[in-house]
């Protein structure tokens, strides 16, 4: 048995990132010489040796992922399969391509710079406890729309959530045979409304998800300083 047989990494990047406003998908876009996904599928296999990907595309977008697996020097164990219409449809058609049991991390394939230490933090966690959920301080004030009026919200009660978002398959899976919610914005709210308990872990402030132009930017500035 290879070390991280049992655990795989589900990578969304299924979206077309709107927000972004380029004809390219963000998650293709150039970030330190190679499409962002490239480097968020690389962590995972530097990070986890042997680990089983599960990289979910846009369906019409599937053979454009050959040029990014190209670049790979090392071989990889990876599946492909379909997006979906919301991130929820997305990840559900990830986590139905596993079959084994074991750790399984979500991962926006959109957030490029997860560091392995986040990465080992988040499977510890989750063997121990069944599912990690990464976060961090909400650092900014913060104020609560109320109408015309707005009102501050105490900020150390609120954590800015990121991914890895990590479980135990036999707990995240059956969450996932519920039907959609659009509050279900992350693997978090899925299994919380499963009925089943959420464990926060530490993240990591450099490990942004790339939503907007300033972001890739900053990304730009930061992978030359961090790896
Ligand atoms: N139907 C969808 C929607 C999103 N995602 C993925 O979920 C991650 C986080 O979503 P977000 O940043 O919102 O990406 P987009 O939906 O592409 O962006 P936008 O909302 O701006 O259109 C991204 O890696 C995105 O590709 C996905 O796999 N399938
Ligand atoms: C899952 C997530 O990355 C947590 O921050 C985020 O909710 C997904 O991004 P979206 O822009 O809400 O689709």
């Amino acid at each position: 048995m290879s070390t991280n047989e049992n655990t795989y990494a589900v990578i969304v990047a299924g979206g077309q990132g709107t927000r972004m406003g380029t004809a390219l998908p963000k998650q293709f876009l150039d970030l330190d010489g190679k499409p962002v996904l490239y480097h968020s599928i690389k962590a995972f296999a530097d990070a986890m040796p042997g680990i089983h990907l599960i990289l979910v595309l846009p369906a019409h977008q599937i053979s454009y992922a050959q040029m990014i697996l190209q670049a790979f020097e090392q071989r990889i164990d990876l599946t492909i399969v379909a997006g979906g219409e919301t991130r929820f449809h997305s990840v559900q058609n990830g986590l139905n391509a596993i079959s084994g049991e074991g750790i399984v991390f979500i991962h926006d394939g959109v957030r490029p710079l997860v560091s392995a230490a986040l990465i080992h933090r988040c499977y510890e966690m989750a063997l121990e406890k069944g599912s990690a959920i990464p976060v961090t301080p909400a650092i900014d004030s913060m104020r609560m729309i109320k109408g015309t009026d707005s009102e501050p919200v105490d900020r150390t009660q609120l954590r800015i959530v990121q991914t890895p978002q990590t479980f135990r398959t036999d707990v995240i899976k059956p969450a996932f045979e519920q039907s959609y919610n659009a509050a279900f914005t992350d693997e978090a709210s899925v299994l919380e409304a499963s009925g089943k308990k959420v464990y926060l872990v530490e993240g990591d402030r450099s490990n942004l998800k790339i939503t907007t132009p300033e972001d890739l930017l900053i990304a730009e500035v930061l992978i030359k300083s961090m790896f």
